[in-house]
């Protein structure tokens, strides 16, 4: 029997709908509207659909944007420098640069530039600081997709056996930390490419979270039947191979053994988007006399 499909879309347009009532809500009391400044620096495609796309869901949510653009050719003290004025300017509350960067800048230097309050991607050392002690400033972004994919699929966490494939900053790591705090409550295991007897491990997972980045890499035999399997991968195909996207899950393979799976495209894709709007809107909370952080 295939697995249940788990609606990454679905799941990210009605969280997006509750952010949207919510920005309402507190541009109303307090007259701010909350504003995300977008950096890109370069001519990679995929980033300008993301920052696009991430530009228009701020726009159906309330939210303001701007969009800062930087050469291919951009040196570091450029970018910093960037940073720095958006870091200074009260009409911006969050502040994403979009991932990767060119060749020639350190990217650590400049995520660590990003004002801590500002920092809506989670990025920031403080902020990965604070969500590693269990008390999180702000979610991070793909992660926290994830976990909003699992509770709207009723896939339990609490004593659950979940397995992380991939230690990566952006998802491995704090995914982690997200499947371990207290009230997700899961016993988590993280694992890589060079983890020993890799199936093995990955079989004993009742959640499994590939993010990996490398197409298909999850196969059938990895999976323990059942398990709920989520999938982060976003690679894209070469035209041998027919193009298009392939997640980090051999798809049609997993569909058999798994309980549920989510899909690339329309898994938790949407979701980190969905999840990058709730931050800008604590941002704005966060950065506004007389509201709550
Ligand atoms: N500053 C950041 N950079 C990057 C992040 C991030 O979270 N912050 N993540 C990725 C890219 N990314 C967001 O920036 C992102 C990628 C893909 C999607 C998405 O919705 N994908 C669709 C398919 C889209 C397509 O057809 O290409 C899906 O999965 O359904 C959202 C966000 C790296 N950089």
């Amino acid at each position: 029997m295939p697995a249940r499909l788990i609606d990454g879309k679905q799941t990210a347009a009605a969280y997006r709908e509750r952010v949207k009532a919510d920005v309402a809500a507190f541009t109303q009391k307090t007259g701010v509207t909350p504003h995300l400044a977008a950096v890109v620096v370069g001519e990679n495609p995929a980033s300008a659909v993301y920052v696009r796309n991430k530009q228009r869901a701020c726009e159906q949510a309330g939210i303001g944007s701007s969009l800062h653009a930087l050469p291919e050719s951009a040196s570091q003290a450029d970018l910093l420098a960037l940073v720095q004025d958006l870091n200074a300017d009260p009409a911006v509350h969050g502040i994403l640069v979009q991932l990767p960067l060119p060749g020639q800048i350190d990217e650590r230097a400049v995520l660590d530039a990003v004002a801590p309050l500002k920092d809506v991607d989670c990025f920031h050392p403080e902020n990965v600081g604070l969500l590693s002690q269990g008390r999180p400033r702000f979610a991070p972004c793909t992660p926290a997709g994830v976990m909003e994919l699992l509770a709207a699929a009723e896939v339990p966490t609490a004593s659950a056996r979940a397995v992380v494939l991939g230690r990566s900053e952006i998802v491995g790591k704090p995914m982690a930390m997200l499947l371990l705090a207290r009230g997700a409550d899961a016993t988590v295991t993280v694992c890589h490419s060079r983890t020993a007897d890799l199936a093995a491990v990955c079989r004993e997972a009742d959640v499994l979270i590939a993010a990996i980045g490398r197409a298909k890499f999850l196969t059938a035999d990895m999976v323990k039947p059942g398990a709920a399997v989520i999938d982060v991968g976003i690679n894209r195909l070469p035209d041998s191979e027919g193009g298009g996207l392939a997640g980090d899950v051999d798809y049609d393979a997993v569909n058999e053994v798994a309980g549920a799976l989510t899909p690339v495209p329309g898994g938790v894709g949407p979701m980190t988007v969905a999840v990058l709007l709730r931050n800008t809107l604590t941002a704005a909370e966060l950065q506004t006399a007389g509201e709550p952080g």
